[in-house]
């Protein structure tokens, strides 16, 4: 079909009408993506359609049944949007993200299975409870160091190495010492310099060159996926010594870590996924799969590992600040079921269990809200109907899952006050036989993770890190709101939704009699 067929309005379905030929692309550049789609919903309707002029149209889907049926029940009729693959195509072709779902996206899919299993998970809590501590222990010295902010730090770099290390500790046992070398910094660091910006306690603590090569790398993924063209953004980068340096630093460090562990086999220093892995199969891989194949597995998941998780506790640092009631009932029940000491530790069995309903509640009701990555787009591989509206093969179609799950929350028994779009983690809550509050997951349609065959794998470690640091840090701290940790403006960062230039304040709790008290 030719490109003014598929960019002419669909029949049936709203949208708006503009007499400029670029349509809602002019739209899309001002606002956040998710955000303009979620206020072309909440005009048009649930199911709409997006206009972009010479790019297409978007069909916008954002009713919970309709994201149910389509999503899981007839994922066959879908595939993983082709503007979304090719967003990583160019920098790691044969990883997940960026397959069809073919045999080979269903073999890439099994081999990283083991990395998610609660019983390896479970030899990984020590390492990821360790690194919980170590982020306690900066924002400890953060906040010492901080007088001349009034105590406010800045927290988004130290998120995005906890992050990193905990999926480094998954897949090769060891992390990259990015929270260690930022705590060493922070020991040697001359406290009578100004490290004041903008009224916030900012330190750029040194990391390893790998760390900023996967960083770098990827912004790069991030920029081609905001784009709309990754082609050309692709084209230019190549041409730019810093991407190429960026793009061959992470695959030497892939290769360095896959190399290593050949070499020591299951005599490796930790329990690891890539130990896993050598158990099951001999080569260290499924002997379909290539080793640049197994090469950008890895790297996809160290990519979709990191900026995700910390940009959600992002946000939850921000809904503590906002709601001291929530976080003082976080802190009396869980002082009530949970011993903190000096050395945090937590099991897998207490973080998966019903033992910390509130905290369950909190963590569920930021992702909902967060909506941190609140689209699953898909291209239609047949004709289908959704909602009685005929969608033609080959159309772009955005589910999108954080609209319908922030808007379309039921009323809270009880209290009608409280609107879907507020932070009330008690909506995730029910009363067990016993007339004690149990967490219900049943209680809000809510897909932070996407949903279907092509949802996120990794989802069972992000609960896993999102709990083990809410635990420990609500034992911890508690967060202050200040005139700088007020800031409400969202900012897309690779293509997440993120509070911009979260500061934080925090003091420590006295004891459970929730004094507050300066660290
Ligand atoms: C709180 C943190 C996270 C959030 C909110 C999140 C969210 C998502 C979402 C919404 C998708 C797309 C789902 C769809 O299209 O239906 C996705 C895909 C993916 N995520 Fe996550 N994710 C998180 C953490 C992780 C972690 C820790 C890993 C790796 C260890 C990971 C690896 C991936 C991969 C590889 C895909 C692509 C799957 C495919 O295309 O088949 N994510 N994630």
């Amino acid at each position: 079909k030719h490109w003014w067929t598929k960019s002419a309005p669909l029949p049936g379905l709203p949208y708006n009408k503009s007499p400029n030929p670029l349509g809602d692309i002019i739209g899309l550049f001002t606002t956040p993506p998710v955000d303009y789609f979620s206020q072309h919903v909440l005009k048009h309707g649930k199911i709409s359609q997006v206009l972009l002029g010479p790019l297409g149209r978007l069909i916008l889907v954002a009713d919970a049944k309709e994201i149910e049926e389509n999503l899981l029940k007839q994922a066959q009729n879908f595939d993983k949007a082709g503007f979304v693959r090719a967003a990583f195509f160019c920098a790691l072709p044969e990883g997940t993200v960026s397959l069809p779902t073919n045999e080979q996206w269903k073999l890439h899919r099994r081999m990283m299975a083991p990395s998610m299993s609660p019983a390896f998970l479970a030899t990984r809590m020590n390492r990821i409870s360790a690194n919980v501590q170590k982020l306690l222990d900066i924002w400890a010295l953060k906040s010492n160091f901080s007088l001349q902010s009034n105590g406010v730090f800045e927290c988004d770099d130290d998120l995005e190495r906890f992050s990193m290390d905990n999926i480094l500790e998954v897949l090769f046992g060891e992390n990259m010492h990015c929270l260690g070398s930022t705590y060493d910094y922070l020991l040697g660091l001359d406290v009578s310099a100004s490290h004041t910006t903008g009224g916030v306690f900012k330190i750029d603590a040194p990391t390893p060159q790998t760390y900023q090569s996967l960083r770098y790398f990827l912004k790069g993924m991030g920029k081609a996926l905001a784009s709309g063209s990754a082609q050309l953004v692709y084209f230019r980068l190549n041409l730019t010594p810093s991407w190429r340096s960026a793009r061959r630093g992470s695959y030497r460090f892939v290769a360095a870590k896959l190399g290593e562990h050949q070499e020591h086999g299951n005599a490796g220093p930790q329990d690891s996924y890539l130990d896993r892995l050598s158990a099951r199969y001999p080569g260290g891989r499924p002997k379909d799969v290539s080793p640049t194949g197994f090469q950008d597995e890895i790297l996809t998941y160290i990519v979709g590992g990191a900026d995700s998780t910390a940009t959600v506790i992002c946000w939850m640092l921000r809904y503590l600040t906002l709601h001291p009631q929530v976080q003082i009932r976080l802190h009396d029940d869980l002082s009530a079921a949970f011993q903190m000491t000096d050395k945090f530790s937590v099991s897998i069995e207490d973080l998966q269990g019903p033992r910390f309903p509130y905290l369950d509640a909190v963590i569920h009701e930021t992702l909902r809200l967060s909506n941190v990555s609140g689209i699953s787009p898909r291209d239609a591989l047949r004709d289908v109907a959704i909602a009685g509206v005929h969608i033609p093969r080959g159309s772009k179609v955005l589910f999108l899952t954080g609209h319908s799950a922030i808007h379309d929350a039921p009323p809270v028994e009880g209290k009608n006050d409280i609107a879907s779009s507020t932070f009330y983690p008690e909506r995730w809550l029910v009363k067990d036989p016993s007339g004690a509050d149990a967490f219900d997951l049943n209680s809000v349609a809510s897909w932070p993770f996407g949903y279907g065959p092509r949802g996120c794998p990794g989802q069972r470690l992000a609960f896993l890190e999102l709990k083990a640091l809410l635990l420990a840090f609500s034992l911890t701290f508690y967060l202050e709101e200040t005139q700088e940790t007020k800031t409400s403006h969202v900012e897309m960062s690779l293509n997440l939704r993120k509070p911009s230039g979260v500061g934080i304040k925090v003091r420590k709790w006295s004891g459970p009699k929730l004094e507050l008290q300066k660290v």
